[in-house]
């Protein structure tokens, strides 16, 4: 790929603050949490422990993370008040519009009354947020009000048992506990940098969460990842996809799941996900989704020397999983709550309001004309 462009439009490579959380692209492709890479964190990890670090600073010690675990386990139950506001959304909502609902909604009946309390009230939003998506899903798609205290050991499980009415197998609990522990923090993207902003005013905890759900939302961040299943389900072989593929370039359109904002080289975390499409490929017996995404990879790199960042193989893999398109981005929320909430605790611990400048490019100074002369 090309030297990226910096400054400018979007504020690319521009500085805009301290964090002591992630690093990302620091040699071209790397991804650290805290120090630690991230496929490191990825094959040694559950995505509690990492969680934990994010939120809390360090790997917890075994008896941390049990107890850990349990805190967590305990605080998935919802309020009676935030069931009913789901069960009002309809049916074709956007998941990720419930998942804004449903925080918002929590922030009403839970407040955060003071910074003091900022840690529980980030590990019950961990704790819930899966309940809230598959609540609303379970009630507006099957009409059941399911249970969200279930006793599954992970988040990932939680949610996979909550959707599917059945604990998960070792694989796809496994896809899960690796998928969040990848989007779970990325320094200063979009929607975590919307977070910060929300959280310089000294608002609570899920006013930025939510603010941060809604950045997230779009197809060129979190939104990516839906958008890049629904362009290559359209696709019945690999060849089909690659003459879509040089259509789509030659239009200049977008091609979701590819590219990168900080990444020049690869980002890490396509590696790690790429290779479970391919198990998860491999065990369902797909023979068109996978190879249509290793094309689609294929010719990204040779026309455009593009690469596929994190979302394009969460796709299939998601999909391979059983898991509805439209759920896919909640997933990513489920993560990043631990990246949002810990930059909101960081920016809070050292806070100056952000409001940059803008250069006027408006109208030069006039006088109101009145109404009837207009
Ligand atoms: C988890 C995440 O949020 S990862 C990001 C998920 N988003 C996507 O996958 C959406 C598709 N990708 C994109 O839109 C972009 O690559 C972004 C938003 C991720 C990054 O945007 P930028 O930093 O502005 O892109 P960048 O400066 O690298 O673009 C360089 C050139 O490559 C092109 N390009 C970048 N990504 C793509 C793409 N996915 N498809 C086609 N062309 C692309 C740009 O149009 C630009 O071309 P130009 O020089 O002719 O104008
Ligand atoms: O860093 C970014 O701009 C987008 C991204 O990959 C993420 O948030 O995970």
């Amino acid at each position: 790929m090309a030297e990226k462009k910096q400054g400018g439009a979007g504020l690319r490579g521009q500085v805009a603050g301290k964090t002591a959380l992630s690093t990302v692209g620091k040699s071209g492709s790397g991804l650290t949490y805290r120090g630690y890479d991230i496929k490191d964190l990825a094959k040694n990890c559950q995505f509690e422990e990492v969680a934990y670090l994010i939120l809390k600073g360090e790997l917890p010690k075994q008896s941390e993370l049990e107890s850990y675990k349990a805190k967590l386990k305990g605080m998935r139950g919802l309020p009676q008040a935030l069931k009913e506001v789901l069960e009002r959304i309809p049916a074709n909502a956007h998941p990720m519009d419930v998942m804004r609902t449903g925080t918002s909604m929590l922030g009403n009946l839970e407040t955060e009354e003071s910074f003091s309390e900022q840690e529980d009230k980030a590990d019950r939003l961990l704790a819930s947020l899966p309940s809230i998506i598959c609540y609303w899903y379970r009630f507006s798609h099957d009409g059941e009000r399911i249970e969200t205290e279930t006793d599954d050991d992970s988040v990932g499980a939680h949610f996979l048992t909550m959707l599917r009415g059945e604990a998960p197998n070792a694989l796809h609990e496994e896809v899960m506990n690796t998928s969040l522990i990848l989007y779970a923090e990325h320094e200063f993207n979009a929607s975590t940098f919307t977070a910060r902003v929300c959280a310089s005013t000294l608002s609570d905890l899920h006013s930025c969460v939510t603010g941060a759900i809604g950045s997230l939302r779009g197809p060129l961040h979190g939104g990516a990842n839906e958008a890049a299943m629904d362009m290559i389900a359209q696709w019945s072989s690999a060849d089909e996809a690659e003459k879509a593929i040089m259509g789509m370039l030659e239009r200049k359109d977008k091609i979701m799941g590819f590219g990168h904002a900080v990444y020049t080289e690869s980002d890490p975390r396509n590696e790690i996900i790429k290779e479970y499409a391919k198990k998860l490929s491999d065990d369902v017996g797909d023979d068109t989704l996978f190879p249509v995404s290793v094309r689609v990879d294929d010719v990204m790199k040779r026309e455009k020397g593009l690469f596929p960042n994190a979302d394009f193989y969460h796709a299939s893999a998601y999909h391979f999983m059983g898991i509805p398109t439209k759920l896919f981005t909640p997933i990513f929320v489920m993560s990043r709550l631990t990246g949002w909430a810990a930059h909101v605790f960081e920016q809070r611990a050292d806070n100056r309001i952000i409001r940059p400048s803008a250069d006027y490019v408006g109208a030069e100074p006039r006088k109101v004309t009145p109404i009837e002369q207009r």
